[in-house]
């Protein structure tokens, strides 16, 4: 480079000697401006001719003969000299000429410096006579292409060195003008080749299409057409052609420092820096479209309304007893009398199991009197599962909820098709049931951040599992979240196994993606916990907070795949029954569970726990802590109800589907959107039966102290899959993790130790580098005999 300039710059001192002769600025103006139109005048005889050169044969004879018109836009005129330049001359490339007038008026009229005008006509000159003997040898029977000086200059040519020497001779004028003019090498093409292939074949294809052309014609374009405007300009346009392969910018601004002015250079460079990443993901995005995370299940189809089951398809929505409504109206009315409580007003709104009564009392009266009558009431309604909500928070009323005497069914139909849920803006929606108003009930699992859930055996726990999974599978296509599912009962979840493929995560290398087994709960739970700190290095890495920002910028194509980034699935921990695992792991399931409670929220990690038993030892403080969202169903006692909701009032449920929720602050009852086993059945297998992934979400790799992993020589210590890796490696005569990563379904970590003990057993080589290990073993036999040994 600095060669180059060096050598720029002398010429520059040479040539600026040599011309001599000095216009003044008048001078150049009118002759600036006199090229300027006649290069014009050239061009438009130059373009008329192409079409009336026959017509207008007769005039060039007879130039004087004021009677004869010429067809020629330009007249005898345009005629004359178009038959001179063209016909007579250099054929087509006799335009160039007339591009060479225009620009020699405008360096003239601008006062640009002439210097690079002599370059132009140089270049032009040599090109005008190339193209006419290119195509003086193609053409030769049309004159009008390569022109006499084309048709001659062939046949000179072809008489002493023949066809093919003409053609290399013209190939070789080409090359030399590529190199010479456009600074082409074939280093430069290699790197250019080398940066980003797949990148620049799409560069081309849009160069092409949207006629920003590649490097080569930028300088052809400026040469006839552009140089003339400032050098600023030129070396903007430079930037714009070559935007996107960001090593290659370092490549093709090399002739760049021909151009003058340093200072706007210096300006180029930092604007380069600062938008390079920015238009590299516009371009991308432009190019591609933003990133689709479905693009491999691209025809899934969501699951259809109709798998699901109307309950209520005869009765139509909730049927309100008048009867019963006015009696427990009167019963309130004279229990509170019987208690001196006179009522001002009274309201029942009719839920799909529960109606509430507000009741305004009469000034005076203090609400602590009616909560403690709370029994009484129940007492004289007959009924149970009676609550008490006084005051009803931000109503100023009380609230008395009374069972109904016949309970309707939330459909999870019902709740899946209404506008809230289908219109909620979450990111993982969840349709929990109807609230007492008989309102759908959505909330967002990512807010929540985590649910804990519990109720006595039979009260419609694992219906609610069902319901929220429903929920997401209705909301979410299967890039978008993953389940772990933690069934301990072994029934409960087993329908889920149809989507393994689609929605499931598991361990590498486990069959099942359900897990059953306590044992390989501690496993999974660390393993998530491996997969949080990856994903928080990624987000850290991404520089943003959460993985909705992550996804985002992802799907702008603004983090690099080849980094380690990919989509990131929202994974959702389901363990139905916690108290079964903490009983039998304790701590070791205790810890993992807080740490993903305390941290996963940001990276989309959500647990959901159930337990029937919602006792001190299994809901601990720590669990507790980090579980603000809870959902109660009927629960035995009142303790068991303090411990779940801090708060009474689960022991007063009724049931089948009646539960509290919080989320930190109010009480919200609900009841449960019911799903039965046949839909699930019916919607698992409606996605099972689509085309899937090839295999479950695969988690990280955990290692526990138990599964008999060690370094080196001690043969008892080596890893359960070591015959099997070994014999892959053989059978591909490659020494590489990777392979055992794939093959095996392994994680890194564990391929990688693998390896190690591969190479102790004399089964591969050494570490080298990149490259993969050698394989010194040749054939399965072989490899039987050193085993044995
Ligand atoms: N939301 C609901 N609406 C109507 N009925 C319900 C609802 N939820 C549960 N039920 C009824 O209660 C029964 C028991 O529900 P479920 O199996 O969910 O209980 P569970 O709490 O999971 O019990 P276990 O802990 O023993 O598994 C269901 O078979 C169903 O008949």
């Amino acid at each position: 480079m600095p060669k180059k300039k060096a050598s720029t710059r002398k010429t520059k001192n040479t040539k600026i000697k040599k011309p001599e002769f000095k216009l003044s600025r008048q001078q150049k103006v009118v002759l600036g401006s006199f090229l300027m139109l006649l290069g014009v005048a050239l061009l438009i005889a130059f373009i008329s001719f192409l079409f009336n050169w026959q017509a207008d044969q007769s005039t060039l004879q007879d130039f004087g003969n004021r009677d004869l018109v010429a067809k020629n836009w330009m007249s005898k005129f345009g005629a004359s000299i178009s038959d001179f330049f063209i016909y007579n001359g250099f054929g087509l490339a006799a335009f160039i000429l007339a591009g060479l007038v225009t620009l020699t008026g405008v360096y003239l009229f601008f006062a640009f410096k002439l210097k690079n005008l002599f370059k132009f006509w140089f270049w032009g000159l040599l090109m005008m006579i190339w193209w006419a003997v290119f195509f003086g040898f193609f053409a030769e029977k049309n004159a009008m292409l390569g022109g006499r000086v084309g048709f001659e200059i062939n046949d000179y040519l072809q008489d002493f060195i023949g066809l093919i020497g003409t053609s290399l001779l013209l190939t070789f004028m080409l090359i030399a003008y590529l190199v010479f003019r456009l600074k082409i090498t074939p280093e430069l093409i290699g790197t250019y080749i080398n940066t980003k292939k797949a990148e620049l074949k799409d560069d081309f294809e849009t160069s092409k299409t949207a006629s920003a052309p590649p490097a080569t014609k930028t300088y052809e374009e400026e040469d006839w057409v552009s140089e003339v405007v400032t050098k600023k300009e030129t070396s903007n346009i430079q930037d714009k052609s070559t935007p996107t392969p960001l090593t290659l910018n370092k490549e093709v601004p090399k002739p760049v420092p021909v151009a003058v002015d340093e200072d706007v250079q210096m300006e180029v460079e930092t604007v380069e820096e600062e938008e390079a990443e920015d238009t590299l993901s516009k371009k991308l995005v432009k190019d591609f479209g933003e990133f689709d995370h479905t693009l491999e299940l691209k025809n899934y189809k969501w699951p259809t309304i109709d798998l699901l089951k109307d309950y209520n398809a005869g009765g139509g929505g909730i049927t309100v007893d008048q009867e019963e409504l006015e009696e427990n109206k009167n019963n309130i009315v004279s229990t509170l009398k019987n208690y001196k409580i006179e009522i001002a007003h009274i309201k029942a709104t009719v839920g799909p199991t529960v109606t509430l009564y507000e009741i305004v009392p009469e000034a005076g009266i203090r609400i602590s009197k009616i909560k403690n009558l709370e029994d009484d009431i129940a007492l004289s309604l007959a009924a149970l599962g009676i609550r008490i909500i006084a005051p009803i928070p931000g109503k100023g009323t009380i609230g008395i909820e009374v069972p109904n005497k016949n309970a309707t069914i939330v459909s999870m139909r019902s709740v899946i098709a209404s506008p809230k849920f289908q219109n909620a803006e979450m990111e993982l929606p969840l349709a929990l049931g109807k609230t007492i108003s008989n309102e759908t009930f959505v909330v967002d699992l990512a807010k929540m951040p985590h649910l804990l859930m519990a109720g006595a055996t039979g009260q419609g726990k694992s219906v609610g599992l069902n319901a929220i999974l429903t929920s997401l599978l209705y909301s979410k296509h299967p890039a978008e979240v993953k389940f772990v599912l933690v069934d301990p009962k072994k029934v409960e979840l087993t329908l889920f196994n149809k989507i393994e493929r689609h929605y499931l995560a598991k361990l590498p290398g486990s069959e099942d993606a359900i897990i059953t087994d306590n044992s390989k709960v501690i496993a999974t739970l660390n393993s998530l916990c491996i997969e949080m700190d990856d994903r928080y290095n990624l987000l850290k890495d991404a520089m943003v907070r959460n993985i909705k920002e992550y996804n985002v910028k992802f799907k702008a194509r603004k983090l690099n795949p080849e980094n380690g980034h990919k989509f990131l699935p929202y994974i959702v921990l389901v363990i139905d029954e916690f108290a079964d695992l903490i009983m039998t792991a304790g701590k070791e399931v205790e810890t993992p569970i807080a740490r993903l409670a305390q941290l996963a929220r940001a990276i989309g990690i959500h647990l959901i726990i159930a337990t029937q038993r919602p006792s001190v030892n299994v809901i601990t403080g720590i669990i507790k802590a980090n579980f603000p969202a809870r959902v109660a169903f009927r629960v035995t006692s009142k303790i068991d109800s303090r411990t779940i909701l801090d708060s009474q009032g689960a022991d007063q449920l009724i049931g089948r589907g009646d539960m509290l929720f919080t989320q930190g602050n109010d009480l919200v009852r609900l009841q449960c959107a019911f799903v039965d086993t046949p839909e699930v059945d019916k919607i698992t297998e409606f996605i099972g039966s689509q085309k899937a992934y090839p295999d479950a979400h695969i988690l990280p790799e955990y290692e526990d102290a138990e599964s008999g992993t060690g370094l080196d020589i001690d043969v008892s210590e080596r890893d359960k899959l070591f015959r099997e890796a070994a014999e892959v490696i053989v059978i591909a005569q490659q020494g590489s993790a990777s392979l055992l990563q794939r093959k095996l379904k392994l994680g890194y970590n564990r391929a990688g130790r693998i390896i190690d003990q591969l190479e102790a057993a004399g089964i591969v080589g050494p570490f080298e580098g990149s490259k993969a290990r050698q394989v010194l073993v040749t054939d399965l036999v072989s490899l039987d005999q050193l085993l044995n040994n």
